[in-house]
């Protein structure tokens, strides 16, 4: 047997297959992870592919497969697949794009264990270090030279008094955790009496087993447990650790009665058996999390598995605990704040099917699985779903790809779809599911859009509007709360002299700094870097120095000075930065701790708050003025999910949309939670100017210290480009380069490339072989967000 073997690095030389010879007996399948002889080293190999025999004799002789490793985390044949996909369509390496479905990508550890040799040892010391390997077994290299000397140990080893074995292997510890589990009641008599014991074992009984912890949030204390376990009724063990950092209250939760709207959502997507892909397009607040866990105990039924994506673990915690609640240990969560360890047992979980249900963000679509039967992404509109490092992936086409292997349908849930997931719903190529009303009647909530520049005329400076700061007046009054948006984060935009109009600018980007009061200085907000406060110019040296616009400190200090009594509690990366705190802001503001959560676009995804009435949006068309064809959409998302907050729980909820341009169409149908109507519009453009759905889209962006090498770089790019262009008919559109938004971030200059055409496969399969492509600082973004 050959193997067809891809070199675990991210070297573009390395990138192609190599050939080895399987050896009898050594069970290697496509997916394993092998160590294989390479140059003068050992190198983690992965399996692509195996044939009886070479394609084409080979004239040199094929080595030999050394060992297996790690067989537990291997690959599965659909992982490889969908790792060759996604080196296709994202132009990535195979390596990078095997790797997103490593859990322990450097877990290869070269460990060189000395056992006693054949010869005998001259020295007392030699004597010595062999009585001592002989007593206590074969030791770890490592270990012996720090006890015996580095000198010793080599010559014994020249001498072969010891002997040596190398040893590869994956170093990443389970992470355990204490279970309980039954075992037998036949002579429960001897309970008589410990009514305590009586009752833990019945309850081990009816569930079979379950986590130390979980028993003990069930009122019986460790020391209870254990001696029951001395009966011999249970018994007590160790199992690799389910890890959530949510605290789960594993008590159950009931499902709800469907509405009707439900009832056929769950019905239409229940019957898939195509394996298609749903567009369940969902008006805030109408239930789509109940129709996702109706469906998911479906599949849980045939004993298949579900992967569920969220946006972002940390704001998304309650949907991720209405799924702990309701599958308790079937569940893992996936997040980037578990350990290696913990990761691994979660991944395992899924591998060998202990667990069902895998939720998790982004990169949650890479689990492993026995069998999936559902994949649901919610909130299937957020840019988070984009990858911005290479591999440049979008999680819904991941997602579409496994799918596909499986035959299992991917539900993509939004009250706001990605607009090119609503065109191919409507061209048929997806399916539509629509819940047109919010859960109980409930109405969405009224809108009233304010525009500032008769704010303005009528002397108010301030960045709250005399409409919103009655309806916050009212809502307080009320005793309900009030979520306010404003995407933009420190206390002012920029700092400019007005002497001279110089604006203080970062040293190594060409942005402006931003004023963060709390912390103190200026702040880069695309390198980090900060600068003191200045108090006279830097450049003239006038003490005119004044610093403009408004981000969310300044709005809070502005809401204290207007509402004295509210509670009010920020949003924004500046306050979530530490380990869960974002999670527990969110539920001190659902505890009504607060009465107002103000932040950046964090505040408005998808948190069900039922004491939310009122809902204010600062500045809603701050985005629209970002020159990218998605600018509309993403505003229209933005002011739609924040407007759907509000009314969620008896009250109707009350807007106010604060805006420049109240007549734009983005701004009308968000006003109105209208989706056809801004859908209607909107691709209408899009179609015009030949715009994503209609045309495919790819961003070159390039990047160097020397502005000009960068300009050399592209250049290079550019002409490769169009050169391949040229002998295919001009069938790619090849734009630049040109300068980017920001011309430079961290010293580097960057230009930008781009490309537009009805497809752009082939191009991409050229791209993989120009080398302009892959100099260093050349990044390809496929479908860029
Ligand atoms: N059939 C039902 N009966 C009663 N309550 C329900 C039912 N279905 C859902 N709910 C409740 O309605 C509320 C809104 O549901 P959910 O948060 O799933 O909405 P959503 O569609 O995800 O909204 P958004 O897109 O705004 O996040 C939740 O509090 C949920 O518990
Ligand atoms: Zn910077």
């Amino acid at each position: 047997m050959i193997a067809e073997i891809i070199i675990n690095t991210t070297a573009k030389r390395l990138q192609q297959t190599f050939s080895y010879t399987v050896p009898d007996g050594l069970a290697v399948r496509v997916g394993s992870r092998v160590l294989v002889p390479f140059g003068h080293r050992r190198e983690e190999g992965i399996v692509v592919a195996l044939h009886e025999q070479l394609d084409e004799p080979a004239d040199f002789t094929l080595k030999p497969v050394e060992g297996l490793l790690s067989t537990q985390t291997g690959f599965q044949e659909e992982m490889i697949r969908t790792a060759i996909w996604i080196r296709d369509y994202y132009v990535c390496n195979l390596s990078e794009a095997l790797r997103l479905f490593m859990i322990d990508k450097k877990g290869l550890v070269r460990q060189e264990i000395l056992s006693v040799g054949p010869a005998a040892p001259v020295s007392p010391e030699g004597r010595q270090l062999q009585a001592y390997v002989a007593d206590k077994g074969s030791r770890e290299k490592g270990s012996l030279v720090r006890r015996f000397g580095r000198d010793l140990v080599e010559t014994a080893l020249a001498r072969q008094v010891l002997t040596s074995r190398t040893y590869y292997k994956n170093q990443i510890a389970d992470k355990m955790e204490d279970w309980l589990s039954f075992v037998h009641d036949d002579d429960e008599d001897i309970l008589h009496g410990r009514r305590r014991q009586q009752e833990l074992l019945q309850a081990l009984k009816e569930k079979g087993e379950g986590a130390v912890s979980y028993w003990q949030g069930q009122g019986y204390s460790r020391d209870l447990m254990r001696r029951l376990c001395a009966t011999g009724l249970a018994r007590w063990s160790q199992r690799p650790a389910r890890t959530t950092n949510i605290l789960p209250t594993l008590s159950g939760d009931a499902p709800f009665t469907l509405t009707p709207e439900q009832r056929q959502a769950v019905k239409v997507i229940g019957s898939d058996e195509q394996g298609k892909t749903y567009v369940l397009h969902g008006i805030t607040g109408s239930g789509k999390t109940e129709v996702y866990m109706q469906l998911a105990s479906q599949v849980l039924k045939e004993g298949r598995q579900v992967v569920v994506l969220v946006p972002e673990i940390a704001l998304t915690g309650q949907i991720v605990r209405r799924f702990l609640r309701r599958f308790g240990d079937d569940v893992v969560v996936m997040h980037s704040q578990l350990s290696q360890g913990e990761k691994r047992n979660n991944w395992l979980r899924m591998q060998n099917g202990t667990s069902h249900i895998c939720i998790g963000a982004r990169s949650a679509v890479f689990t492993a699985a026995q069998s999936i039967g559902l994949f649901i992404v919610d909130e299937a509109h957020d840019s988070s779903y984009k990858q911005d490092e290479a591999p440049r992936y979008h999680a819904v086409a991941v997602t579409r790809q496994r799918a596909a292997y499986y035959g299992c349908p991917v539900i993509l849930g939004s009250a706001t779809p990605a607009l090119g997931d609503y065109y191919k719903a409507l061209q048929g190529d997806y399916v539509l599911v629509e819940l047109t009303e919010r859960v109980g009647q409930r109405p969405l909530p009224s809108v009233q859009v304010v525009d500032m520049r008769d704010e303005l005329a009528r002397g108010n400076y301030r960045v709250v509007s005399d409409c919103l700061l009655n309806l916050l007046e009212e809502t307080l009054a009320a005793r309900q709360q009030a979520i306010i948006l404003l995407n933009r984060r420190g206390f002012s935009t920029f700092v400019m002299c007005r002497k001279c109009g110089y604006v203080v600018k970062c040293d190594t980007c060409d942005v402006a700094m931003v004023y963060h009061r709390q912390a103190a200085h200026l702040r880069c907000h695309y390198c980090d870097a900060e600068k003191p406060v200045p108090t006279v110019c830097p450049s003239c040296g006038s003490k005119y120095i004044k610093f403009f616009g408004s981000g969310t400190e300044k709005v809070e200090q502005q809401l204290h000075e207007l509402l004295p009594s509210a509670r009010i509690i920020r949003l924004d990366q500046d306050t979530t930065s530490r380990k869960h705190s974002g999670d527990r802001i969110i539920e001190a503001f659902r505890r009504h701790e607060y009465d107002i959560l103000l932040g950046t676009q964090m505040v408005a995804k998808g948190h069900d708050f039922p004491g939310v009435s009122a809902v204010g949006i600062l500045s809603a068309d701050s985005l629209l003025n970002i020159p990218a064809y998605w600018a509309g959409e993403r505003t229209f998302q933005l002011l739609t999910q924040a407007a759907g907050r509000a009314g969620r729980g008896d009250i109707p909820g009350r807007v106010v949309m604060q805006t420049y341009a109240p007549d734009h169409y983005v701004i009308q149908c968000a006003a109105r939670q209208d989706y056809r109507a801004f859908y209607d519009q909107e691709i209408q453009f899009r179609k015009e100017l030949g715009y994503p759905p209609f045309q495919e889209m790819a961003k070159i962006l390039v990047q160097d210290e020397s502005e000009e090498q960068v300009w050399r770089k592209a250049n290079d790019v550019a002409a490769a480009l169009n050169s391949w262009n040229g002998d295919h008919g001009d069938e790619v559109a090849v734009i630049g380069p040109y300068e980017d938004v920001i011309k430079k971030i961290r010293n580097k200059y960057r230009l930008v490339l781009s490309l537009t055409g009805k497809d752009l496969t082939a191009i991409k399969k050229a791209m993989q072989r120009i080398p302009a492509c892959w100099q260093t600082g050349v990044l390809i973004d496929v479908d860029p967000v």
